[in-house]
């Protein structure tokens, strides 16, 4: 199979799909990898990696698209890739649906088949290409939220370990996930005291058990919210219903309730963001201040940390790669229950029903298509 892995263009997106071990696992099987020239530089993979590896360079973006069967990226297709696809590729990557109708109904008119990362499930019930990614962002939530309570970033001054005798700040995960356990680890780490509100007992056991009661576990209510909101320093929004738009979860209004220069970090942004205030932020412009409350809203934080995400990431995708390249997308979704929910659009069709219920369209059972 023909395969493409171009240079990512979001802003300040450093990471790559495909390492150069993944390309040569591809091109020992026979398919043929075309790597952009410089997509790997960010992630410290050079050209010359890849063509040790097998695979060839390609400077021109146009022929690389155009060429390709299979696309491997890591963001959401930006307008300019989005014009580039058409009837009969397949693309994979991370698509986050549900937060862009634009993006969707482009989706649908390239006629292209589009399979997202982090729809794919797993026999535990986990999201096993997204999880790499959301260890990262949970990880970085703290050091994001840390430097945004300093007050050179508009924070309220609290350093969140606290010094003898003076108290350690107060941080509250929502959504008590694979982001959600990574924040709260971290924040635990650095000394701060730790709440993580999630709807799920089981979650919330599994939390209890692991970290033995050193972070405190609650049900996660309007009450609890409501708490979490006039008690944090920092706040991080971690929740997910897979594929679907995010629950606004903390309002404009709530945020009166809050310390001023206390933080909020939404992670859940790429599902739209958890509370009311987020919009999406860059790596180059992370946070803005609303009613005197930092908030944190960047969409690609794993970029950031590109070697360690790249190489994340690939070890999580490659399988799932290396299926779609030596079946084809029909018999490799129509062989693995858990990737056939990855299926997000094909042929102007929506195919996972929470992101046609977010834009009140129709979607039809990928089931029907394999
Ligand atoms: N901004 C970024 O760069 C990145 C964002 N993410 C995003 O982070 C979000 C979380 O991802 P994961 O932790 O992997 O998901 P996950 O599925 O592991 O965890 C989500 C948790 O939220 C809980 N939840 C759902 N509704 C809730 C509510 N109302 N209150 C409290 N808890 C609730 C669920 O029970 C679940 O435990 C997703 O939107 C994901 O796409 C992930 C990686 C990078
Ligand atoms: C999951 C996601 O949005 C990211 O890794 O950028
Ligand atoms: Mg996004």
């Amino acid at each position: 199979m023909k395969i493409a892995v171009p240079k990512e263009i979001k802003n300040h997106e450093y990471r790559v799909a495909l390492t150069p071990t993944g390309a040569r696992e591809l091109a020992t099987r026979g398919h043929s990898v075309t790597v952009q020239v410089g997509a790997g530089e960010g992630a410290g993979f050079a050209d010359t990696d890849y063509e040790a590896a097998g695979a060839r360079l390609e400077a021109d973006v146009d022929t690389l698209w155009s060429e390709a069967e299979l696309i491997l990226k890591v963001k959401e297709p930006q307008p300019e890739e989005v014009a580039r696809l058409s009837r009969g590729q397949t693309l994979f990557t991370y698509l986050h649906l549900a937060a862009e109708e634009k993006l969707t109904r482009g989706l649908m008119e390239s006629g292209a088949t589009c399979i997202a990362y982090e729809t794919v499930t797993d026999r535990q019930g986990g999201l096993p290409l997204l999880a790499p990614m959301s260890t990262v962002a949970g990880r970085m939530a703290i050091q994001a939220g840390a430097h945004s309570l300093e007050k050179a970033q508009g924070g309220s001054g609290v350093l969140l370990p606290g010094v003898p005798g003076v108290a350690p700040g107060r941080v509250t995960v929502i959504g008590g996930g694979v982001v959600g356990e990574n924040a709260a680890r971290m924040a635990l780490g650095l000394g701060a005291e730790v709440s993580v509100l999630d709807k799920s007992i089981a979650r919330l056991e599994v939390l209890d058990d692991r970290y033995q009661g050193r972070m405190k576990t609650i049900f996660s209510t309007a009450d609890a919210i409501d708490e979490a909101v006039r008690e944090s320093d920092l706040i991080v929004g971690a929740v997910l219903i897979p594929g679907a738009a995010a629950p606004k979860l903390i309002t404009r209004a709530m945020l009166a309730d809050m310390k001023p220069g206390s933080v909020l970090v939404d992670v859940a942004i790429d599902q739209g963001g958890c509370f009311e205030t987020s919009k999406p932020t860059t790596h180059a412009e992370p946070t803005y201040v609303v009613d005197g409350i930092v908030h944190y809203c960047v969409a690609n934080m794993p970029g950031a940390v590109a070697r360690t995400s790249t190489q994340a990431l690939t070890n999580a995708t490659l399988p799932f790669v290396i299926a779609l390249a030596d079946k084809g997308w029909k018999r490799a979704l129509a062989d693995d229950a858990h990737f056939l929910p990855g299926l997000n659009v094909h042929d102007g069709q929506i195919t996972y029903r929470a992101v046609a219920e977010a834009f009140g369209l129709k979607s039809v059972d990928p089931a029907t298509l394999v």
